[in-house]
């Protein structure tokens, strides 16, 4: 197998301009297939640009986009349609049959939702409508799976535990993801790959060399946290060392008359 047919995504030279700034300029990026990469980026940097370019919901100005026709987008919001009830949701748009309504139920039961299936989705929580959208996207089985921050407006609780259900779906499935997001320990948590996106390229692109589970404690995890941190323009503390790590110091000559 060449390298290629490896790929998923093949970016080159993309380049997309708003009023007169190249918000993307020259940027080069490949996705393997299989493989996590969360976009990390200051706000404006142009990360949704980049993600809706590699979704065909925008066109570049220049350069060449290779992407596979089977790709879907999640949102930040579940843009589920109110009048349809929630399995409907999940196959709008494909073929009916006694075929896609057991493979949506199925896709439904992936995300524990099968109970839902009957529901109108104005009576999900936010966390089970963006499951929903899971669900809708799995079952069309996409080679290219883009993530547009689609855990930003969930609660802290259930976050980390879509954060889980997507790790381990897309471990079963194997898409090509693209997360974006502005979670520096959500990427170190779920991605295979980091990529840093400032002035309209990539100015990083590292592999997450951190054991799992991943944990914020571990040394790996919390480097690779202040890299990204820094590249993000936000001031990092030094680490805090415990006293026992401090070299010995000679104790300051308080001047006379003071008290220690
Ligand atoms: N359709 C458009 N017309 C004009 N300007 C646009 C358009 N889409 C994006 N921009 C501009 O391009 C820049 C990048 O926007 P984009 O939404 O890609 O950034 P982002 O990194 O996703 O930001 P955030 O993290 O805040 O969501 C911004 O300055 C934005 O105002």
């Amino acid at each position: 197998m060449t390298a290629e047919a490896s790929l998923a995504v093949q970016l080159r030279g993309l380049r997309r301009v708003f009023a007169g700034r190249a918000v993307l300029d020259d940027l080069d990026l490949d996705l393997a297939r299989g493989e996590f990469t969360a976009l990390l980026g200051a706000s404006g940097t142009g990360k949704t640009t980049l993600l809706r370019i590699l979704g065909a919901l925008d066109a570049p100005d220049a350069g060449r986009v290779l992407v596979p026709e089977a790709r879907t987008v999640v949102f930040q919001e579940p843009r589920l349609v109110p009048s349809k009830r929630v399995l409907a949701n999940v196959r709008l748009g494909l073929p009916r049959g006694r075929d896609t309504e057991l493979r949506a139920r199925q896709a439904l039961a992936e995300v524990g939702l099968e109970q839902q299936a009957d529901a109108w989705p104005g009576t999900l929580s936010g966390g089970e409508a963006q499951r929903v959208a899971l669900a809708r996207a799995l079952l069309r089985e996409p080679e290219l799976l883009l993530l547009d921050e689609p855990f930003a407006a969930l609660d802290a609780l259930t976050r980390l535990r879509m954060q889980d259900l997507v790790g381990e779906l897309c471990r079963k499935h194997r898409p090509a993801v693209l997360l974006v997001t502005h979670d520096v320990d959500e990427a170190v948590r779920l991605a295979d790959r980091v990529v840093v996106l400032r002035d309209g390229r990539l100015i990083r692109d590292e592999r997450v060399a951190v054991a799992h589970p991943r944990e914020v404690a571990d040394p790996d995890f919390a480097a690779l946290r202040r890299r990204l941190l820094t590249d993000l323009g936000v001031a990092v503390p030094a680490p805090v060392l415990p006293a026992s790590a401090l070299p010995d110091l000679p104790t300051p000559e308080l001047p006379t008359g003071a008290h220690r």
